[in-house]
């Protein structure tokens, strides 16, 4: 059995609720914001599809997203944005742009001359390379943050931010990680995400924003590099099992975390968008697919590929955000809220993820 299914079909969305508006240097009230086309939002009478912007569309996940949306909206409803170039491949796969979140007007600029409707905010630094430049991560991870808030806001654009295991600490419950307990992580990355999901959740309540946020475990990809995290182990596993049949890891043999399948990830992120309003209890959900250990995805490999060697020489930094992350996360609100289902569990992630290595690297010896 293999990951793969399709996406629900697409229903209906609200638009903003035009409650109190926060703008950079104007304040207006809920009338001018009414009477002044230039700065009303796009609504989906209008359009029949939201028209969505992705910042930090070149890393791990925007291309995957990106063309999870275009299938279900149009090509040209998505733009994907980042700061790096995009290759042939995704250049020609749909509208890109470039956009440096910390580049306010810029940003506003995009988002008024695209009508954008839906934003998704997946520019970062992850954990790892967070720590190794705290003074950037605070900048990408939290002075970007406020920008994404302040033009959503001011725009009445839907809002998905993903937050992360990362968000807990050492003082959570680690077996399993509710929703709502202590938060305090150790990590530049864990403090952004948990003032992304704070400020996201109050500029809901105080300005209306519609604000929507997952809490994402690990998430590994086939076609996708992941960019500088604690469980980017579980990806590159892959490759060189496949390529070398030898893997060196970066996390003790018995570390325990969260992780998920790219298509879960990204279903779960267009379900979530599109849930209606009265279904989202909370504005910030746990999900969940799967937990396992370094040597239980190491067994689970081995059962196709018997000769694998695998040796541990842990990463001090790394091993010490990893015991301090959830082992297991609880995501029954979202299951119950609005309908979260995981398809993808160790075994088939296992198979697809070697399917998928596999053939890439016969396509790349053939070439
Ligand atoms: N991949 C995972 O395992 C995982 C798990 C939990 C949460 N998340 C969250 O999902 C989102 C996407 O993650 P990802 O794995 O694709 O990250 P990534 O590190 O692979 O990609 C991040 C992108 O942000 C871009 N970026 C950096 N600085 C920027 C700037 N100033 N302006 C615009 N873009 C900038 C980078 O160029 C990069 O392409 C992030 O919010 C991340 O925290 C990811
Ligand atoms: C878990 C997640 O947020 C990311 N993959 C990281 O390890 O930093």
């Amino acid at each position: 059995m293999s990951c793969v299914r399709a996406v629900r079909g697409l229903a209906p969305v609200c638009g903003f609720q035009p409650l109190a508006v926060l703008s950079r240097g104007v304040s207006f009230s809920p009338r001018q914001v009414t009477s002044d086309a230039s700065f009303h939002s796009v609504s989906f009478s209008e359009t029949d599809h939201p028209r969505v912007l992705i910042t930090g569309g070149l890393g791990q996940l925007g291309v995957g997203l990106a063309k999870l949306l275009r299938r279900q909206f149009g090509k040209y409803n998505v733009i994907l944005s980042d700061i790096r170039k995009p290759s042939a491949h995704v250049y020609q796969s749909g509208p890109f742009i470039y956009s440096d979140i910390l580049d306010y007007k810029n940003l506003r600029e995009i988002v008024v001359n695209n009508r954008i409707s839906w934003l998704i905010h997946y520019s970062v630094l992850l954990s790892a390379v967070g720590e190794d430049n705290v003074s950037l991560a605070r900048d990408v991870n939290i002075t970007g943050l406020h920008n994404v808030l302040d033009v959503a806001t001011e725009h009445g654009l839907r809002l998905f931010v993903p937050s992360s295991i990362g968000a807990f600490g050492p003082t959570s419950p680690r077996d399993p990680t509710p929703d709502l307990c202590i938060q305090r992580p150790q990590t530049i990355y864990g403090v952004s995400k948990v003032h992304a999901e704070l400020m996201g959740e109050y500029y809901h309540h105080r300005y209306g924003l519609d604000f929507r946020c997952l809490r994402y475990p690990g998430i590994i990809s086939g076609d996708s590099q992941p960019g500088g995290g604690t469980t980017d182990y579980a990806v590159q596993i892959f490759h060189n099992a496949v390529k070398t049949g030898k893997f060196v890891c970066n996390l003790r043999p018995e570390t325990r975390l969260p992780m998920m399948f790219i298509d879960d990830c990204l279903r779960a992120t267009l379900e979530v968008l599109e849930a209606p309003a009265k279904t989202l209890s909370m504005r910030t959900y746990n999900i969940s697919a799967m937990s396992f250990t370094p040597e239980e995805l190491v067994q689970e490999i081995r059962k196709h590929l018997p000769d694998l060697q695998v040796t541990y020489e842990f990463d001090p930094v790394r091993q010490a955000i990893a015991d301090s992350w959830p082992m297991v996360f609880d995501d029954s609100s979202a299951r119950s809220d609005w309908g979260w289902k995981h398809d993808c569990g160790l075994p088939e992630l296992v198979q697809t993820m070697l399917n998928f290595t596999g053939s890439d690297s016969k396509m790349a010896r053939a070439n």
